[in-house]
Protein backbone atom coordinates (compact mmCIF):
# COMPACT_ATOMS: atom_id res chain seq x y z
CA UNK A 1 0.00 0.00 0.00
CA UNK A 2 1.80 3.19 -1.04
CA UNK A 3 -1.06 5.97 0.09
CA UNK A 4 -2.17 6.33 3.16
CA UNK A 5 -6.20 5.58 3.42
CA UNK A 6 -8.35 8.23 3.72
CA UNK A 7 -10.76 9.12 6.52
CA UNK A 8 -12.95 11.53 6.44
CA UNK A 9 -14.41 13.05 9.55
CA UNK A 10 -17.73 15.20 9.33
CA UNK A 11 -19.12 16.74 12.59
CA UNK A 12 -20.41 20.43 12.83
CA UNK A 13 -18.60 20.47 16.12
CA UNK A 14 -14.94 21.30 15.44
CA UNK A 15 -13.81 20.12 19.00
CA UNK A 16 -15.61 16.12 17.95
CA UNK A 17 -13.55 16.12 14.61
CA UNK A 18 -10.36 17.53 16.66
CA UNK A 19 -10.78 14.15 19.08
CA UNK A 20 -11.24 11.96 16.19
CA UNK A 21 -8.38 13.48 14.33
CA UNK A 22 -5.84 13.06 17.16
CA UNK A 23 -7.08 9.35 17.17
CA UNK A 24 -6.51 8.61 13.60
CA UNK A 25 -4.34 10.95 12.09
CA UNK A 26 -1.18 9.04 13.14
CA UNK A 27 -2.29 5.88 10.48
CA UNK A 28 -4.65 8.16 7.87
CA UNK A 29 -5.24 11.24 6.40
CA UNK A 30 -7.60 13.28 7.24
CA UNK A 31 -10.27 15.20 5.71
CA UNK A 32 -12.90 17.39 7.19
CA UNK A 33 -16.37 18.32 6.50
CA UNK A 34 -18.45 20.26 9.52
CA UNK A 35 -21.82 19.97 7.07
CA UNK A 36 -23.57 17.27 5.28
CA UNK A 37 -23.43 18.91 1.78
CA UNK A 38 -19.04 19.18 2.23
CA UNK A 39 -19.28 15.47 2.87
CA UNK A 40 -20.72 14.65 -0.14
CA UNK A 41 -18.35 16.81 -2.08
CA UNK A 42 -15.49 15.29 -0.50
CA UNK A 43 -17.37 12.26 -1.35
CA UNK A 44 -17.56 12.61 -4.79
CA UNK A 45 -14.67 14.42 -5.44
CA UNK A 46 -11.48 12.27 -7.47
CA UNK A 47 -9.59 12.03 -4.07
CA UNK A 48 -12.39 9.98 -2.34
CA UNK A 49 -12.28 8.63 0.84
CA UNK A 50 -12.27 5.37 1.73
CA UNK A 51 -14.14 5.35 5.15
CA UNK A 52 -16.43 8.43 6.62
CA UNK A 53 -16.90 8.83 10.16
CA UNK A 54 -20.65 10.71 10.00
CA UNK A 55 -22.67 12.53 13.05
CA UNK A 56 -25.97 12.35 12.92
CA UNK A 57 -28.01 15.43 14.23
CA UNK A 58 -26.06 18.26 12.02
CA UNK A 59 -27.89 21.48 11.03
CA UNK A 60 -29.44 21.68 7.34
CA UNK A 61 -28.63 18.06 6.01
CA UNK A 62 -28.72 15.19 8.98
CA UNK A 63 -26.07 12.23 9.05
CA UNK A 64 -29.13 9.96 8.16
CA UNK A 65 -30.06 11.82 4.75
CA UNK A 66 -26.17 12.19 4.03
CA UNK A 67 -25.53 8.61 4.06
CA UNK A 68 -29.04 7.60 2.13
CA UNK A 69 -27.58 10.02 -0.43
CA UNK A 70 -23.79 8.46 -0.55
CA UNK A 71 -25.31 4.72 -1.10
CA UNK A 72 -27.74 6.06 -2.95
CA UNK A 73 -25.12 7.18 -5.60
CA UNK A 74 -23.26 5.34 -7.71
CA UNK A 75 -19.68 7.19 -6.92
CA UNK A 76 -19.93 6.89 -3.44
CA UNK A 77 -21.82 3.73 -2.42
CA UNK A 78 -18.93 1.64 -1.80
CA UNK A 79 -17.52 4.01 0.61
CA UNK A 80 -18.18 2.73 4.36
CA UNK A 81 -19.97 5.15 6.91
CA UNK A 82 -19.58 4.82 10.54
CA UNK A 83 -21.99 6.69 12.16
CA UNK A 84 -20.59 8.14 15.70
CA UNK A 85 -23.62 9.31 17.65
CA UNK A 86 -24.89 10.55 20.74
CA UNK A 87 -27.88 8.47 19.85
CA UNK A 88 -27.62 5.38 21.85
CA UNK A 89 -30.52 4.18 21.77
CA UNK A 90 -30.96 0.22 19.93
CA UNK A 91 -33.37 1.54 17.85
CA UNK A 92 -31.22 4.36 16.81
CA UNK A 93 -28.61 2.23 15.68
CA UNK A 94 -30.68 -0.47 14.32
CA UNK A 95 -31.97 2.47 11.78
CA UNK A 96 -27.87 3.55 11.15
CA UNK A 97 -27.70 0.28 10.01
CA UNK A 98 -30.51 0.10 7.94
CA UNK A 99 -29.71 3.46 5.87
CA UNK A 100 -26.65 1.48 5.34
CA UNK A 101 -23.67 2.26 7.79
CA UNK A 102 -21.21 -0.49 8.57
CA UNK A 103 -20.74 0.32 11.91
CA UNK A 104 -22.17 2.62 15.09
CA UNK A 105 -20.07 4.09 17.21
CA UNK A 106 -22.19 6.30 20.42
CA UNK A 107 -20.49 9.16 22.06
CA UNK A 108 -18.40 9.64 24.52
CA UNK A 109 -15.69 8.97 22.14
CA UNK A 110 -13.24 5.88 23.58
CA UNK A 111 -9.88 6.56 21.21
CA UNK A 112 -9.06 2.95 21.13
CA UNK A 113 -12.52 1.83 20.25
CA UNK A 114 -12.46 4.47 17.68
CA UNK A 115 -9.14 3.53 16.52
CA UNK A 116 -9.72 -0.65 16.51
CA UNK A 117 -13.11 -0.12 14.82
CA UNK A 118 -11.45 2.35 12.22
CA UNK A 119 -8.82 0.15 11.15
CA UNK A 120 -11.42 -2.97 10.83
CA UNK A 121 -13.12 -1.63 8.27
CA UNK A 122 -10.15 0.34 6.40
CA UNK A 123 -8.88 -3.34 5.84
CA UNK A 124 -12.13 -4.48 4.74
CA UNK A 125 -12.80 -1.46 2.29
CA UNK A 126 -8.93 -1.64 0.73
CA UNK A 127 -9.49 -5.94 0.43
CA UNK A 128 -12.83 -4.90 -1.49
CA UNK A 129 -11.32 -2.86 -3.64
CA UNK A 130 -8.06 -4.80 -4.53
CA UNK A 131 -10.47 -7.25 -5.73
CA UNK A 132 -12.95 -5.71 -7.62
CA UNK A 133 -9.82 -4.32 -9.41
CA UNK A 134 -8.72 -8.00 -9.86
CA UNK A 135 -11.95 -9.27 -11.10
CA UNK A 136 -12.27 -6.57 -13.31
CA UNK A 137 -8.64 -6.49 -14.87
CA UNK A 138 -6.55 -9.04 -17.11
CA UNK A 139 -4.07 -10.06 -14.97
CA UNK A 140 -1.32 -9.87 -17.86
CA UNK A 141 -2.08 -6.27 -19.48
CA UNK A 142 -3.13 -4.77 -16.06
CA UNK A 143 -6.27 -3.65 -19.09
CA UNK A 144 -9.85 -4.25 -18.29
CA UNK A 145 -11.29 -7.42 -18.84
CA UNK A 146 -13.73 -7.57 -21.62
CA UNK A 147 -16.41 -8.61 -19.08
CA UNK A 148 -15.94 -5.18 -17.27
CA UNK A 149 -15.45 -3.48 -20.70
CA UNK A 150 -18.69 -4.96 -21.65
CA UNK A 151 -20.26 -3.42 -18.72
CA UNK A 152 -18.46 0.21 -18.82
CA UNK A 153 -19.41 0.20 -22.66
CA UNK A 154 -23.03 -0.04 -22.20
CA UNK A 155 -23.09 2.87 -19.63
CA UNK A 156 -20.87 4.97 -21.83
CA UNK A 157 -23.26 4.33 -24.72
CA UNK A 158 -25.94 5.45 -22.58
CA UNK A 159 -24.31 8.16 -21.76
CA UNK A 160 -23.14 9.02 -25.68
CA UNK A 161 -27.01 9.11 -26.92
CA UNK A 162 -28.31 10.98 -23.97
CA UNK A 163 -25.79 13.73 -24.39
CA UNK A 164 -25.47 13.11 -28.20
CA UNK A 165 -21.81 12.31 -28.61
CA UNK A 166 -20.09 10.09 -31.32
CA UNK A 167 -19.28 6.85 -29.92
CA UNK A 168 -16.42 4.77 -31.68
CA UNK A 169 -14.56 1.62 -31.10
CA UNK A 170 -11.29 0.61 -32.35
CA UNK A 171 -10.30 -3.23 -32.38
CA UNK A 172 -6.60 -4.64 -32.90
CA UNK A 173 -5.34 -7.35 -33.44
CA UNK A 174 -1.38 -8.76 -32.88
CA UNK A 175 -0.94 -10.27 -36.67
CA UNK A 176 0.04 -13.49 -36.43
CA UNK A 177 0.32 -14.12 -33.04
CA UNK A 178 0.48 -17.80 -32.85
CA UNK A 179 3.70 -18.01 -35.35
CA UNK A 180 5.37 -15.78 -32.32
CA UNK A 181 4.35 -18.49 -29.60
CA UNK A 182 5.43 -21.11 -31.69
CA UNK A 183 8.38 -19.90 -33.21
CA UNK A 184 9.78 -17.87 -29.63
CA UNK A 185 7.99 -19.68 -26.58
CA UNK A 186 4.90 -18.20 -24.46
CA UNK A 187 7.24 -16.16 -22.31
CA UNK A 188 7.96 -13.37 -25.10
CA UNK A 189 4.48 -14.12 -26.06
CA UNK A 190 3.77 -12.69 -23.59
CA UNK A 191 5.93 -9.79 -23.46
CA UNK A 192 4.64 -8.78 -26.89
CA UNK A 193 1.14 -8.95 -25.45
CA UNK A 194 2.18 -6.71 -22.64
CA UNK A 195 4.23 -3.68 -24.68
CA UNK A 196 1.48 -3.76 -27.10
CA UNK A 197 -1.01 -2.88 -24.40
CA UNK A 198 0.92 -0.36 -23.07
CA UNK A 199 1.45 1.10 -26.55
CA UNK A 200 -1.83 1.66 -26.83
CA UNK A 201 -2.45 3.05 -23.82
CA UNK A 202 -0.19 5.50 -24.04
CA UNK A 203 -2.79 6.30 -26.96
CA UNK A 204 -5.42 6.80 -24.81
CA UNK A 205 -7.08 9.72 -23.16
CA UNK A 206 -8.82 9.79 -20.08
CA UNK A 207 -12.28 9.35 -21.65
CA UNK A 208 -10.82 6.06 -23.35
CA UNK A 209 -11.59 2.49 -22.52
CA UNK A 210 -9.08 -0.01 -23.29
CA UNK A 211 -9.09 -3.67 -22.85
CA UNK A 212 -7.56 -6.81 -23.43
CA UNK A 213 -10.54 -8.55 -25.17
CA UNK A 214 -9.62 -11.95 -26.58
CA UNK A 215 -5.54 -13.66 -26.21
CA UNK A 216 -4.46 -10.91 -29.05
CA UNK A 217 -6.95 -9.07 -29.58
CA UNK A 218 -7.64 -5.26 -28.12
CA UNK A 219 -10.25 -3.36 -28.16
CA UNK A 220 -11.10 0.49 -27.26
CA UNK A 221 -13.86 2.40 -27.03
CA UNK A 222 -13.49 5.80 -28.14
CA UNK A 223 -15.74 8.77 -27.03
CA UNK A 224 -16.41 12.02 -28.82
CA UNK A 225 -14.89 10.18 -31.71
CA UNK A 226 -16.31 10.00 -35.38
CA UNK A 227 -15.12 7.38 -37.47
CA UNK A 228 -12.04 9.66 -39.37
CA UNK A 229 -10.95 10.36 -35.93
CA UNK A 230 -10.79 6.95 -35.15
CA UNK A 231 -9.38 5.84 -37.96
CA UNK A 232 -6.21 8.31 -37.64
CA UNK A 233 -5.85 7.21 -33.70
CA UNK A 234 -6.13 3.15 -35.04
CA UNK A 235 -3.69 4.04 -37.32
CA UNK A 236 -0.95 6.08 -34.86
CA UNK A 237 -1.46 3.06 -33.31
CA UNK A 238 -0.35 0.45 -36.01
CA UNK A 239 2.42 2.93 -36.36
CA UNK A 240 3.42 3.33 -32.90
CA UNK A 241 3.47 -1.01 -32.46
CA UNK A 242 5.62 -1.09 -36.26
CA UNK A 243 8.14 1.54 -34.73
CA UNK A 244 8.38 0.13 -31.37
CA UNK A 245 9.47 -3.62 -32.08
CA UNK A 246 8.07 -5.23 -29.12
CA UNK A 247 10.34 -7.56 -27.43
CA UNK A 248 13.09 -6.72 -30.09
CA UNK A 249 10.40 -8.66 -32.69
CA UNK A 250 9.15 -7.08 -35.68
CA UNK A 251 5.17 -7.11 -34.71
CA UNK A 252 2.88 -5.49 -36.77
CA UNK A 253 -1.06 -4.97 -35.72
CA UNK A 254 -4.31 -4.86 -37.87
CA UNK A 255 -6.78 -2.40 -37.15
CA UNK A 256 -10.60 -2.34 -37.12
CA UNK A 257 -12.19 0.48 -37.10
CA UNK A 258 -16.43 1.36 -36.32
CA UNK A 259 -18.27 4.49 -35.67
CA UNK A 260 -21.41 3.38 -33.40
CA UNK A 261 -24.92 5.04 -34.77
CA UNK A 262 -26.29 6.01 -31.80
CA UNK A 263 -30.22 6.17 -33.59
CA UNK A 264 -30.35 2.97 -34.88
CA UNK A 265 -27.18 0.43 -34.22
CA UNK A 266 -26.35 -1.37 -31.18
CA UNK A 267 -23.52 -2.00 -30.00
CA UNK A 268 -23.19 -5.28 -30.87
CA UNK A 269 -23.47 -4.27 -34.73
CA UNK A 270 -20.77 -1.84 -34.05
CA UNK A 271 -18.09 -4.73 -32.81
CA UNK A 272 -19.37 -6.74 -35.84
CA UNK A 273 -18.79 -3.95 -38.04
CA UNK A 274 -15.24 -3.10 -36.66
CA UNK A 275 -14.22 -7.11 -36.48
CA UNK A 276 -15.15 -7.09 -40.09
CA UNK A 277 -12.92 -4.11 -41.13
CA UNK A 278 -10.32 -5.94 -38.69
CA UNK A 279 -10.78 -9.01 -40.91
CA UNK A 280 -10.76 -7.18 -43.89
CA UNK A 281 -7.62 -4.84 -43.12
CA UNK A 282 -5.53 -8.34 -42.21
CA UNK A 283 -6.86 -10.02 -45.20
CA UNK A 284 -5.43 -7.21 -47.38
CA UNK A 285 -2.15 -7.75 -45.17
CA UNK A 286 -1.64 -11.11 -46.43
CA UNK A 287 -2.67 -11.14 -49.76
N1 LIG B 1 1.77 -16.13 -24.99
C1 LIG B 1 0.45 -16.05 -24.88
N2 LIG B 1 -0.32 -16.60 -25.86
C2 LIG B 1 -1.66 -16.48 -25.76
C3 LIG B 1 -2.28 -15.83 -24.67
N3 LIG B 1 -3.62 -15.88 -24.85
C4 LIG B 1 -3.83 -16.52 -26.02
N4 LIG B 1 -2.66 -16.89 -26.58
C5 LIG B 1 -2.42 -17.61 -27.84
O1 LIG B 1 -2.60 -16.72 -28.92
C6 LIG B 1 -2.78 -17.50 -30.10
C7 LIG B 1 -3.75 -16.81 -30.99
O2 LIG B 1 -3.81 -17.52 -32.15
P1 LIG B 1 -4.70 -17.07 -33.39
O3 LIG B 1 -6.07 -16.71 -32.88
O4 LIG B 1 -4.58 -18.09 -34.44
O5 LIG B 1 -4.05 -15.68 -33.80
P2 LIG B 1 -3.11 -15.35 -35.02
O6 LIG B 1 -2.00 -16.33 -35.18
O7 LIG B 1 -2.70 -13.92 -34.83
O8 LIG B 1 -4.09 -15.47 -36.23
P3 LIG B 1 -5.05 -14.33 -36.76
O9 LIG B 1 -5.71 -13.67 -35.58
O10 LIG B 1 -6.02 -15.05 -37.62
O11 LIG B 1 -4.16 -13.35 -37.48
C8 LIG B 1 -3.24 -18.87 -29.63
O12 LIG B 1 -2.22 -19.79 -29.91
C9 LIG B 1 -3.40 -18.72 -28.12
O13 LIG B 1 -3.01 -19.88 -27.44
C10 LIG B 1 -1.43 -15.31 -23.64
O14 LIG B 1 -1.88 -14.74 -22.64
N5 LIG B 1 -0.08 -15.44 -23.80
Amino acid sequence: MDRKPIVLLVDDMPANIKILADCLSDQYRIKVATDGYKCLSIANSNDKPDLILLDIEMPELNGHEVCRRLKQSVETANIPVIFVTAKSENRDEEKGFKIGAVDYITKPIHPAIVKARVATHIILKLQKDELSYMINRDQLTRLYNRQYFLKLAYKKLARSIQHERDLSIIIIDIDDFNQINEQYGLTVGDNVIKNVASILTQHCGKEDIAARYTGEEFIILVEECNLQMASDKAENIRQSVAAATPGGLDITVSVGVAQINLNSSSFEQALKKASKALKDSSHSLHD
